[in-house]
């Protein structure tokens, strides 16, 4: 029996997102749900996988969409049990990274996110977007391999400091070893076996809370565009990493896009991430779903 036939909004609340945001903004969102005539069911998920589990059983259970408030962790969570299905999701941004809030345009507050969802829900504007596929996991932003994906495990290794310092800290170390790791990168079917510094591939442009890595990324092109950063100094990434905000690191010499609709990677040690989340080690293939998402309340930011 379904157990989740009490709601008919599910609604995933990230517990640790934006240092309580999300928590502060839950009240917020239900009050407009529910004064839009919904019946807002918020899942009492205690982990990311305990939501995908739960937000899955929502959608089987045939729910009208699964509203996440957090960052793009909350996010990921509620594309796993969404992607592929007609049930759209809807994202408040309550978190540090609000990368796909900030790609698709949900608004920043979240009364107003609330209230564009709403909108949509009702009237049946739901837009179809593009999202990665990986193995058995869906992601919707960058999925990315290479210098900053050892930075991130080993963060997630430190036990000391804790918070956004690990990350200085991580990228300090990652820094003083860093060399150029040789990766092979098939797009489209057509090989190519390179040194590089960190791949990145784009369903949107944005990660890392900002980040503009791949700039012309398109969510409704069938495609994801890839960026790749070959080897560089650590004098030259120190000093092109600012130009990610704007999204010109592209022009540097060492830096080259390829727009393909399947890639595959393959090389040693190293992990892949997306929508910051870890989704498997080398080697992966991820591939673009075209349409494979549906939103409500995007377009407003
Ligand atoms: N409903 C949930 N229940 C428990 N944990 C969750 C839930 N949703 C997401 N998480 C996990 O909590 C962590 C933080 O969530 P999220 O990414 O939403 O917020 P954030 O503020 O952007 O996070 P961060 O500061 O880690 O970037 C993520 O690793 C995510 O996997």
């Amino acid at each position: 029996m379904a157990t989740h036939a009490a709601g008919d909004v599910a609604v995933l609340v990230s517990p640790a997102a934006g240092r309580g945001r999300a928590r502060a903004a839950a009240a917020t969102v239900l009050a407009t749900l529910r004064a839009a005539g919904l019946t807002p069911e918020v899942l009492p998920a205690t982990t990311r996988a305990d939501a995908e589990r739960q937000a899955g059983k929502a959608v089987a259970a045939g729910t009208r969409a699964v509203v996440t408030i957090g960052g793009d962790g909350a996010a990921h969570a509620g594309l796993q049990a969404v992607a592929g299905t007609l049930t759209p999701l809807a994202v408040v941004p309550a978190g540090t990274g609000n990368d796909l809030a900030l790609a698709l345009g949900w608004p920043r507050d979240p009364l107003a996110a609330a209230r564009a969802a709403v909108e949509d829900l009702l009237s049946g504007a739901v837009r179809t977007v593009d999202a990665g596929r990986t193995g058995d996991r869906w992601w919707a932003t960058v999925l990315c391999c290479g210098f900053d994906s050892a930075v991130t495990d080993r963060a997630n290794r430190l036990r000391w400091p804790r918070g956004p310092r690990r990350y200085d800290v991580a990228i300090l170390a990652e820094l003083a070893r860093l060399r150029p790791r040789e990766l092979t990168l098939v797009v489209d079917g057509v090989a190519h076996t390179l040194p590089v510094t960190l791949i990145a591939v784009g369903n949107t442009p944005w990660y890392g809370g900002g980040m503009r890595v791949c700039p012309t990324a398109d969510p409704a092109d069938g495609r994801f565009d890839v960026t790749v950063v070959g080897p560089v100094t650590r004098r030259e990434l120190v000093r092109t990493r600012p130009r990610l905000t704007a999204g010109t690191h592209v022009e540097h010499p060492a830096v080259s896009v390829h727009r393909a609709a399947r890639v595959e990677l393959t090389g040693e040690g190293l992990n892949t991430y997306a929508d910051g989340e870890p989704v498997a080690p080398l080697p992966v293939t991820a591939e673009c779903v075209r349409g494979a998402l549906g939103v409500v309340g995007t377009g407003r930011a």
